[in-house]
């Protein structure tokens, strides 16, 4: 199970149509009423993998609705807006939640989403770095708008899922951050 968690009107549900039907929900802004599931089957490294996926709603009232369905995740995807700060702000908030509810070995990953609006960027990509890095969290920025990195996101939660329950004994830790950014590198992308 992969949850989806942030402030309301990130792009969660708009995250998760991308990676789902590989579509934009383009127009007027639906905020997610207590919680939203979807499956896909994702093939990694020739397994089958299925990811039950959860989208919660941002807005503060539903905040109880979501806290009991923390303890079944095997990973989060915690979300913030570019283009708003006080999304940003709230993550600090947002990861004490996590530690408060989820279980203590959840796989935790933020995305900086909405990459695509140039303009109206508000925070830079350092900063998301960073505050990633103060937690031990792999980063990296999406768009739900132009599918940037949307795929490979839900891509490293799931080898990172399937390596832990599958691993040889002998085998190396995945490296979630290192898978990452050496597929960005691959692709030529987004380290501009
Ligand atoms: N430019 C741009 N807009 C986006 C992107 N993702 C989402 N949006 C817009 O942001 C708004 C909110 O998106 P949602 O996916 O509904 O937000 P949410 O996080 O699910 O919100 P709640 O359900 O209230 O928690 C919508 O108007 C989307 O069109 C993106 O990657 N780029």
């Amino acid at each position: 199970q992969v949850m989806l968690v942030g402030d309301s009107g990130v792009g969660k549900t708009c995250l998760l149509v991308r990676f789902k039907d590989g579509a934009f929900l383009a127009g007027s802004f639906i905020s997610t009423v207590g919680i939203d599931f979807r499956n896909k089957v994702m093939t990694i490294d020739a397994v089958k993998v299925k990811l039950q996926i959860w989208d919660t709603a941002g807005q503060e009232r539903f905040r109880s609705v979501t806290h009991a369905y923390y303890r079944d995740a095997h990973a989060l995807l915690l979300l913030y807006d570019v283009t708003n700060k006080a999304s940003f702000d709230n993550i600090r908030a947002w990861l004490t939640e996590i530690h408060e509810y989820a279980q203590q070995d959840v796989v935790v990953m933020l995305l900086g989403n909405k990459a695509d609006s140039t303009h109206d960027r508000l925070v830079k990509r350092e900063e998301g770095e960073k505050l990633a890095k103060e937690f031990g969290v792999p980063f990296m920025e999406t768009s739900a708008k132009s599918g940037l990195n949307v795929e490979l996101a839900f891509t490293a939660v799931a080898k990172e899922l399937k390596h832990r329950t599958m691993k040889e004994p002998d085998e190396p830790k995945f490296q979630l951050q290192e898978y990452v950014d050496k597929e960005m590198r691959t692709v030529g992308c987004c380290r501009s």
